[in-house]
C-alpha cells in the first residue's frame, strides 16, 4: 500500500468509519494479509471488512488463497474480460460464486448493464445476464458507469433490482440446500447445524421471515448461506467494549456490513438491553423485531417467524405463530 493511499485511509476513512475496501487487483492473499495490517493501524478500521477484487488472470489463478483470507470477492468482470478469452468468462463466474457461496462470503458481480449508461432499456443479453448472476449464486451487484455519469441512474438501479427479485423467486433453493448440507459435511459445527436447521424448518412451516439474534453478525451470515426463500431479519445486539479510555457500542458496523448478504435485513437493537441472553430480554427484543418486520411489510397477521437465538447457554430455533 503506497503512502498517498495511506493518507487518504487516516484522513478520510478513519473518521468516516468504512465498511468496506475493496482491494483492486488483487492478485495473490499477500495483498489481503497487508492491506489487513494497513487496517489494524487505523483504529476503527480494524473492523473494515476487505473484498478482493479479482481481475486479472493473476487473481484468478491464487483464487483460493485470496477467498481464505478475503472477508468478500468482487469479480471485475470488465477488466477480467480483456484477460481472459470471452468463451472462458462464463465458467470462471459460475465456479467462483459457487466457491464464495460454500464459504459463506459475500460475492459481488460487476458490470452487468453498461447499455443503460445511454439507454433506458438493457439489451436482451444484459437482462438475462443479471439473472443469471442471481441463479449463479451472487450475492450484490455493483453498478459503475450507469450510476456515475450515466442518463438513467434511477431506472438502472429499479431495472436491475426488478430482474433479481424476479430471479430469485425461482432459484432453485431445494437444490442448493442439499449441495450445501453435503459440501459442509458431518459432523457440523454446533452453529452450522443450528443454522441449517432454522432454515429448514422456516421453509417447512412456510414461515414468512427468520429472526436471528446476533451480535458479531456471524450467526445471521450462516443461516444467509443456507440462502432461505424468506429474508433474514439480524436483530445485532449491541455489546459494551472499551479501549481504556472510552465505553462505546459495538453493532453499527456489524450491522451496516450484513447488507452485503443476499437475503439479509439488518436491524440494531436498543444498547440499554443487557447483552446477556435472558429470557426476559428476548422476549422484549423480540417485540421490537417483531414490530419492525410488521411495520416493513414483510410480516403479516397470523404468519409464522422461525426465531433462532440463545436462551441461557443453550442456542434454540423456534417458531412462533402471530395472533395479530
Ligand atoms: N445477545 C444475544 N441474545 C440472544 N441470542 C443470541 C445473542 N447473540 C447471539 N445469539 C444466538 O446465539 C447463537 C450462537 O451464535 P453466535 O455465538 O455465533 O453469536 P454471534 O453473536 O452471531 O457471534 P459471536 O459469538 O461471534 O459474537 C445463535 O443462535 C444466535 O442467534
Ligand atoms: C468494475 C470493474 O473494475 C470491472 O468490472 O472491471
Amino acid at each position: 500500500m503506497s503512502m498517498p493511499h495511506f493518507q487518504v485511509m487516516k484522513k478520510w476513512g478513519a473518521p468516516n468509519k468504512i465498511d468496506f475496501l475493496s482491494l483492486s487487483y488483487t492478485r495473490h492473499a499477500e495483498d489481503v494479509r497487508q492491506a489487513r495490517e494497513f487496517l489494524s493501524k487505523l483504529g476503527d478500521l480494524s473492523q473494515t471488512l476487505i473484498f478482493a477484487k479479482i481481475e486479472n488472470v493473476e487473481g484468478l489463478n491464487h483464487f483460493d488463497e485470496i477467498l481464505e483470507e478475503a472477508d468478500g470477492i468482487i469479480l471485475s468482470r470488465g477488466n477480467l474480460g480483456i484477460d481472459l478469452p470471452p468463451e472462458k468468462v462464463f465458467l470462471f463466474q459460475k465456479s467462483a460464486l459457487h466457491k464464495c457461496n460454500m464459504a459463506g462470503k459475500p460475492a459481488v458481480v460487476t458490470r452487468v448493464v453498461d447499455s443503460m449508461t445511454d439507454n433506458l432499456r438493457p439489451t436482451r443479453a444484459e437482462a438475462t445476464d443479471v439473472a443469471n448472476a442471481v441463479l449463479d449464486g451472487s450475492d450484490a451487484i455493483l453498478l459503475g458507469a450507469e450510476t456515475l455519469r450515466g442518463l438513467y441512474p434511477v431506472e438502472t438501479i429499479s431495472t436491475v433490482g426488478r430482474i433479481c427479485a424476479e430471479a430469485e423467486k425461482v432459484f432453485n433453493q431445494d437444490l442448493y440446500f442439499k449441495r450445501t448440507v453435503k459440501y459442509v459435511g458431518e459432523p457440523m459445527t454446533h452453529l452450522e447445524s443450528i443454522a441449517s436447521s432454522a432454515v429448514r424448518a422456516a421453509i417447512k412451516v412456510k414461515a414468512s421471515v427468520i429472526i436471528c439474534f446476533t451480535s458479531s453478525g456471524r450467526a445471521a451470515r450462516l443461516i444467509a448461506k443456507y440462502r432461505p426463500t424468506m429474508p433474514v431479519l439480524s436483530v445485532v445486539i449491541p455489546r459494551l467494549k472499551t479501549n481504556q479510555l472510552k465505553w462505546s457500542f459495538t453493532g453499527a458496523f456489524e450491522a451496516r456490513q450484513s447488507l452485503i448478504v443476499r437475503g439479509l435485513f439488518p436491524m440494531l437493537a436498543d444498547p440499554r438491553h443487557p447483552a446477556e441472553s435472558t429470557s426476559t430480554t428476548n422476549e422484549s427484543v423480540l417485540k421490537v423485531a417483531l414490530d419492525h418486520g410488521k411495520a416493513s411489510g414483510v410480516i403479516k397477521s397470523h404468519d409464522r417467524v422461525v426465531v433462532c437465538q440463545k436462551v441461557g447457554d443453550s442456542s434454540v430455533v423456534k417458531i412462533i405463530e402471530l395472533d395479530d
